[in-house]
């Protein structure tokens, strides 16, 4: 069952309890570039009682570097190695984890910050923001020249869907040999200010049916992103509080990197699916409405 939230002593208790604070960002801190009322109150009344702060974003559009610009851009306070996101942890894992040959290279579904990071970790790869994968002009097979050095395909969040990058996949996945799927994250759908919107997940769902097989997704709820951060910064696991809006990913992360979970109520989980008959069997050490919520403590 978890411990519902309310008063400033609930507050202040977590505060007590939790040394390091990890923080989903879509539906935790803004939806789309719309701040959560409170958070940036909250994240500095964190920051003065000398709390770490971790960003862990299953968002793969943007590099940690380019998330830097938009938290700067939001009036965030926030230092490039507190950001983690799907990118980061997605080429991390193709450059250390699965130590993809150097000569090898990685088809990308997905945006700018995904071809970043893979730069960033020395990983060659082609299709991603390329004017000619970015078409909408009717994919001819006979005119597609395969590249055999292409060993994996990462699929992302990804506005520039289309079928020639989705056929393009589906043919290095098909008929390159050891040729690996990979996804950054399978979020189904996340917040933005207006409302929701498709998410990674239903980036590459016409692919998982397609191929009649699921991809290794790197993001949350695996504890990639985990090993990610321990590998830059020192925490203990018993005093860090996960604070995420999505049961099957953030929660299941905290839950899987055995560390405390809050779940807010201002991104994708509804009330319903956590009281009730048809509440999830993912339950939340804590929940409360928004991270705002904090604020009541004060100094
Ligand atoms: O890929 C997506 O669906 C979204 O980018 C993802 O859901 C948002 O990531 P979050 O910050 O909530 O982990
Ligand atoms: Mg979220």
């Amino acid at each position: 069952m978890s411990a519902r939230l309310s008063s400033v002593s609930d507050y202040e208790a977590l505060l007590d309890k939790y040394d390091t604070w990890m923080f989903d960002c879509d539906g935790v801190l803004w939806q789309g570039d719309r701040l959560i009322e409170g958070a940036v109150d909250v994240l500095g009344l964190l920051r003065r009682r000398q709390k770490k702060v971790i960003f862990v974003t299953n968002n793969a559009t943007k590099s940690r570097k380019s998330y830097k610009g938009k938290f700067d851009q939001l009036g965030v306070e926030a230092h490039v190695d507190e950001i983690y996101g799907s990118a980061y942890a997605a080429a991390v894992y193709i450059s250390s984890v699965m130590k993809l040959p150097k000569h090898k290279k990685v088809y990308v579904i997905g945006m700018k910050g995904m071809e970043e990071e893979l730069h960033e970790e020395g990983v060659a790869f082609l299709g991603g923001m390329d004017p000619a994968d970015c078409t909408l002009e009717p994919f001819s097979l006979a005119d597609f020249t395969l590249d055999p050095d292409v060993g994996a395909v990462l699929c992302g969040l990804d506005t520039n869907i289309n079928y020639t990058k989705l056929s393009k996949a589906f043919q290095y996945l098909t008929r390159n040999p050891g040729c690996v799927f990979l996804a950054t994250n399978e979020d189904s759908t996340y917040p933005v200010a207006d409302g929701l919107l498709p998410g990674a997940g239903s980036i590459s769902a016409p692919l998982r049916y397609a191929l009649g097989k699921d991809p290794i997704s790197i993001g949350k709820p695996a504890t990639t992103m985990l090993d990610c951060i321990k590998a830059k910064i020192d925490f203990d696991p018993k005093r860090t509080i996960m604070v995420g809006d999505r049961l099957n990913t953030d929660i299941l992360f905290g839950q899987g990197g055995g560390l405390a979970t809050l779940l807010v109520l201002t991104g994708i989980t509804s009330e319903a699916e956590i009281s009730g008959p048809d509440a999830s069997s993912i339950v939340p050490d804590f929940v409360t409405q928004s991270i705002g919520d904090l604020r009541s403590i004060g100094k």
